[in-house]
């Protein structure tokens, strides 16, 4: 089972959290996040990583070109797009060479049929709690709603996730869960990982699937 750890925003931070291995780092680039992390964390910081570990950009409704863009300057390995994207705009991110996470807030009447049209462009699904906010609203789904979900590409379980809800997490299972994806409820602050709580769950998490 893979691990995001989503929403770094602090480079001190950024490197304890980065020791832990997680697979996959998560970073804000939606101006509106209190995650949002162009100001903290230059593209060099954020390109010295490990290559072990994923880095992902998060958009939300972005222009292709500024996703372009920061994928470059950065060196994304995933563009997490968060927002209305069309299967059009995936279409053509995917054909520029992006790699593709498109995430889908889920509420009681999700459509999965909808999600068709974006399985040609996408490498994974990222599947979200419907709220307030696009995203990081720290709440979690009835995941057996993913029941429903019969496609064929991998997705990440999010919204939500964290210590509280662990024993459920390890007893969810779908043919297509890829990993989960953890952020607000990791947090002492907003983009601010606690180290300590991180460090347990992974260690759980990797306990778990050994
Ligand atoms: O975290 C944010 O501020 C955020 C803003 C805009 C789009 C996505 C965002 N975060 C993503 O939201 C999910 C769920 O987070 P949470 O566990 O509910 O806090 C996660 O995939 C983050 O990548």
């Amino acid at each position: 089972m893979k691990i995001k750890i989503c929403g770094m925003r602090e480079a001190g931070n950024l490197w304890a959290v980065a020791d832990l291995s997680p697979d996959l780092l998560g970073f804000i680039f939606y101006e509106k996040s209190l995650r949002y992390m162009r100001e903290t964390l230059d593209p060099e910081q954020v390109r010295s990583l490990p290559p072990s570990i994923a880095k992902v950009g998060v958009f939300v409704d972005a222009s292709l070109a500024e996703v372009q863009a920061t994928a470059c300057a950065y060196t994304l390995d995933y563009v997490q797009l968060h927002g209305h994207e069309s299967p059009a705009y995936c279409q053509q991110a995917h054909t520029s060479g992006l790699r593709i996470i498109k995430a889908f807030a889920v509420g009681e009447t999700f459509d999965f049929a909808s999600l068709a049209d974006y399985e040609a462009s996408c490498d994974f699904f990222l599947f979200d709690t419907k709220g307030a906010l696009p995203g990081g609203n720290g709440t979690a789904f009835d995941w057996q709603i993913l029941a429903g979900y019969t496609g064929t590409t991998p997705f990440l379980l999010s919204g939500g996730l964290g210590p509280d809800n662990l024993n459920a997490l390890l007893d969810f299972h779908h043919p297509q869960l890829y990993g989960f994806d953890f952020n607000s409820h990791l947090e002492t602050a907003p983009g601010l990982k606690d180290v300590a709580a991180t460090r347990t769950l992974l260690q759980r998490l990797h306990q778990a699937a050994s």
